[in-house]
């Protein structure tokens, strides 16, 4: 039976295999999402350098930065998904929703490049702003 959050038919207790795969299973979609995977080496290349330069501050926002960006980029994949698993034809309700997630997601990609743009011109110039 496939689990219902709304429903009492889910088994009781903590399953931490059983969530790894999901989580791993979830991963494996979005991997395949070149415009995420792209801004992943990108947010790379400013961590290792921070991370050899042991500013742990700077290392640590921009993880956070790089994992925001990411967690929007995927709740906007899994919006669109649903849409498009409800409604495949033209929708006028269809396109509020998958603009209104795109525009969420493309506040958090501005938010991650000022951060990263930020950061490596500190970094690679050694200024503090
Ligand atoms: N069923 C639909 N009804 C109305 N408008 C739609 C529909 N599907 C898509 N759109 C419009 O097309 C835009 C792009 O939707 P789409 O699902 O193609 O996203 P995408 O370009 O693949 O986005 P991403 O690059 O994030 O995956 C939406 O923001 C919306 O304006």
């Amino acid at each position: 039976m496939i689990k219902n959050k709304f429903q009492k038919n889910q088994k009781d207790g903590y399953h931490p295999i059983l969530k790894l795969k999901v989580i791993l299973s979830g991963l494996r979609f979005a991997m395949a999402d070149t415009a995420v995977n792209y801004k992943i080496i990108l947010s790379v290349f400013v961590i290792v350098p921070s991370l050899f330069l042991h500013q742990w501050i700077d290392t640590s926002v921009i993880i956070l930065a790089t994992a925001m960006m990411i967690s929007a980029e995927l709740f906007n994949t899994a919006i669109e998904a649903v849409c498009d698993y409800m409604q495949s034809e033209f929708d006028p309700k269809i396109k509020i929703i998958k603009d209104v997630s795109a525009a969420a997601t493309t506040i958090m990609i501005v938010a991650w490049i000022i951060v990263l743009a930020v950061e490596a011109y500190e970094l690679f110039f050694n200024i503090t702003l």
